[in-house]
């Protein structure tokens, strides 16, 4: 079902939606934060979907045990080489792990650019230990105002050699991408590739204003752009790629089941998509679970999971002989 030959990589994968129960147990006992539960399967459901949320921004606060146990430093360095290690379990190839440091920072003040050098060293460490290439995005989360994704900005560019890009992630519908403008601005001259969330929440004119007005040359699930035939033709032309997320996007209640789900439309409308775990520690996913669910509940052929897989080494956020070296790597293996 996954092709050996072709490297199998993962996007859209958020480390701060990727913390073990374990590890916000252990975390929240070490640095004496009260927990909501009594025992690791009580912690559970408090940090996991169970079934599916009503919406976007009900389905984001799972997220936030995750990020309240960031009591210092080195439980966010623990965090993200976690992060590295369990992508690599998963037997991925490449990954681009993205990370918001106000939010990771907010809950015990820790500064941002420390989050975001912690971040650095605990996915330098990860590699060090496993067979895994791994790229950082920055993530300016929108719900908190333009002022903390300031700060964000910062911390980021403060250390752009290590980054590839940066992403809008949060509540769409609540805090639009054109309050954003100056922020991409300075992400563009930074020379950083963008991404950001769209069409999620929000409908395909959030996915025109990602791609017009902020810069992006990829879009983060992009679900609605399927009512807007210029904007699918336009994807396809402009090889804008698509991170697509179908487990979260089940869980957020954008999308009602897997048979209903755009997927199989984009890649009718040539547009280049690829497969996603988005938070994979919230979803209680891993990135096979999505080729398998494709499969199985969209009756998609393994030659048309190859092609996902494919699109997904074509989108990286890598250079061209980066992208051949993968491929190779993969090949001698
Ligand atoms: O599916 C999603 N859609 C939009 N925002 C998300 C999603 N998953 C996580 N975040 C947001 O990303 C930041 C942490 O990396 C947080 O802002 C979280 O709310
Ligand atoms: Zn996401």
């Amino acid at each position: 079902m996954i092709d050996k030959t072709i490297p199998l990589v993962d996007l859209h994968r958020h480390l701060d939606g990727n913390v073990n129960v374990k590890t916000i147990w252990e975390l929240g006992h070490q640095h004496g934060i009260q927990l909501p539960a009594n025992s690791l399967e009580e912690l559970a459901p408090f940090v996991q979907i169970q079934g599916k949320e009503n919406n976007l921004v009900d389905f984001l606060k799972k997220l936030d045990w995750m990020v309240a146990v960031l009591a210092d430093l080195d439980a966010v360095k623990r965090v993200a080489y976690e992060n590295v290690i369990d992508a690599a379990s998963q037997g991925l190839d490449y990954a681009e792990l993205r990370f918001s440091p106000y939010y990771m920072a907010m809950n015990h003040n820790l500064p941002i650019e420390g989050v975001v050098e912690a971040v650095i060293d605990g996915v330098r460490a990860g590699v060090k230990e496993r067979d895994i290439q791994i790229n950082l995005i920055g993530i300016m989360s929108r719900s908190f105002g333009q002022e903390k994704c300031r700060l964000e900005l910062e911390g980021i560019l403060a250390h752009h050699d290590s980054i590839v890009a940066m992403d809008l992630a949060g509540d769409e519908l609540g805090f639009p991408g054109d309050l954003f403008t100056e922020h991409f601005k300075r992400v563009r001259d930074a020379g950083l590739h963008i991404t950001a969330h769209a069409g999620e929440a929000a409908g395909a004119e959030s996915m025109w204003q990602a791609i017009n007005v902020l810069g992006a040359t990829r879009i983060g699930h992009g679900v609605n752009a399927i009512h807007d035939p210029k904007l699918m033709e336009y994807l396809a032309k402009h090889r804008i790629g698509i991170e697509s997320c179908p487990t979260s996007n089940l869980h957020t209640s954008t999308v009602k089941d897997y048979d209903v789900h755009p997927l199989r439309k984009f890649m009718d409308a040539g547009v280049l998509i690829g497969l996603n775990t988005d938070d994979p520690g919230v979803s209680a996913i891993d990135i096979a679970h999505e080729y398998r669910v494709v499969k199985s509940e969209m009756g998609f052929s393994d030659s048309q999971l190859a092609t996902l897989q494919r699109n997904g080494v074509e989108m990286a956020f890598m250079s061209d002989s980066d992208r051949k070296a993968l491929y190779a790597k993969k090949l001698s293996k």
